[in-house]
């Protein structure tokens, strides 16, 4: 079988090969008041003998986190992509380092919600049910914008929806998590790749939605979101070429290179702590290999009295 280059990735390999990259949690800024606390004192969740759905999962950050549920003796991940190549190749490695039967490749594409449902159908016919889903398939590619609107919104969207089909205690479902692929980029902006930017946005508010406790409460569902900073992945290959024009693209590339980019590993940890504490609606950001809690003001508390007005 042929393996593709562009999607090995030795960084789950232990030793870390290269550079050693440590995560960091920043457990000063994490927790700003009782109310709020983000994460649970308990473990929430543990990877142990669960079964993971995640898209985009063959390269990248996808490929690292099955790497760490696999590591920490998840019973079966299920991958999926549009590339079956990279999907043979990603089996490949992961049956490889933690042995046979742990994991299946399916190719299909995340706008596809007959596709989506398979992959929950599927899980549950083998294995009894899903635990995890990590929507984390997404493009950055403004040139070609409205089909990164479907990828990286609808996606996320098509897929939370069956998460609670499927996963919801309220469907007689066994609850479990949802983690949902934004961005640093979504919360901040990239005047570069709008679009794109605008796409991660859209993430955070489907997490602070879909992860409300009006809906935690009846689906037993956590939805959550990690918000990378730049990731030494393909999504920052040909940067400047996939966006509206080439003056965009250029800035585009400048700020996502303005530092160097963290190894795709140390999301994959994230992913994990993610997945062990995080409280429902939460919104994390692992950037420079430090995992930070972001806290959404209150909208009383951010906005500054102007003027009233009264209806003529
Ligand atoms: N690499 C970075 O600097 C950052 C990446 N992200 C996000 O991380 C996620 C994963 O990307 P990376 O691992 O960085 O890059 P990647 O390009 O290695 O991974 C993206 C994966 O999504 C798959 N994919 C693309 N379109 C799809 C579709 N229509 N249906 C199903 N799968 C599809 C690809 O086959 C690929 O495996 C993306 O959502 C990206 O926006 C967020 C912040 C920073
Ligand atoms: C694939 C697109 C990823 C976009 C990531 C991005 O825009 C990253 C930009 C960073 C750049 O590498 C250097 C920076 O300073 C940018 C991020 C700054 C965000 C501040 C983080 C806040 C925090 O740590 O809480």
């Amino acid at each position: 079988m042929m393996v593709k280059k562009k999607s090995e990735d030795t960084s789950c390999k232990d030793p870390a090969p290269q550079k050693k990259q440590t995560l960091v949690a920043d457990s000063s800024k994490v927790t700003t008041s009782a109310q709020a606390s983000p994460t649970c004192q308990k473990e929430l969740m543990s990877p142990k003998c669960k079964v993971a759905i995640i898209t985009g999962g063959a390269t990248g950050i996808g490929f690292s986190t099955a790497c760490h549920l696999l590591k920490n003796c998840a019973r079966h991940v299920i991958i999926t992509g549009i590339d079956s190549g990279e999907g043979e190749s990603a089996v490949e490695q992961l049956e490889e380092r933690y042995g046979d039967n742990k994991v299946t490749f399916v190719c299909g594409d995340v706008k596809n919600p007959a596709h989506f449902e398979g992959l929950f159908e599927m899980a549950c016919e083998a294995f009894g049910g899903t635990d995890i889903l990590f929507n984390n398939a997404g493009i950055l590619q403004d040139k070609s914008w409205g089909n990164e609107v479907d990828v990286n919104v609808k996606g996320v969207i098509i897929g939370t929806l069956l998460a609670f089909k499927y996963m919801g205690k309220d469907k007689g479902g066994k609850g479990g998590l949802v983690i949902n692929n934004a961005s640093i980029a979504g919360l901040h902006p990239l005047p570069g790749a709008p679009v794109y930017c605008i796409t991660k946005h859209a993430v955070i508010g489907a997490t602070l939605n879909f992860g409300h406790k009006f809906h935690y409460q009846t689906t037993g569902v956590r939805v959550c979101a990690i918000c990378p900073g730049s990731t030494s992945t393909d999504v920052t290959e040909n940067v400047c070429e996939n966006q509206l024009t080439p003056e965009w693209g250029k800035e585009a590339e400048r700020q996502i290179f303005l530092k160097p980019a963290q190894s795709p590993d140390v999301v994959g940890k994230a992913v994990m702590y993610i997945l062990r504490q995080a409280r429902s609606g939460t919104i994390w950001v692992v950037h420079n290999n430090i995992l930070k809690f972001v806290e959404i003001p209150n909208r009383h508390k951010i906005s500054t009295f102007v003027k009233e007005f009264t209806a003529c």
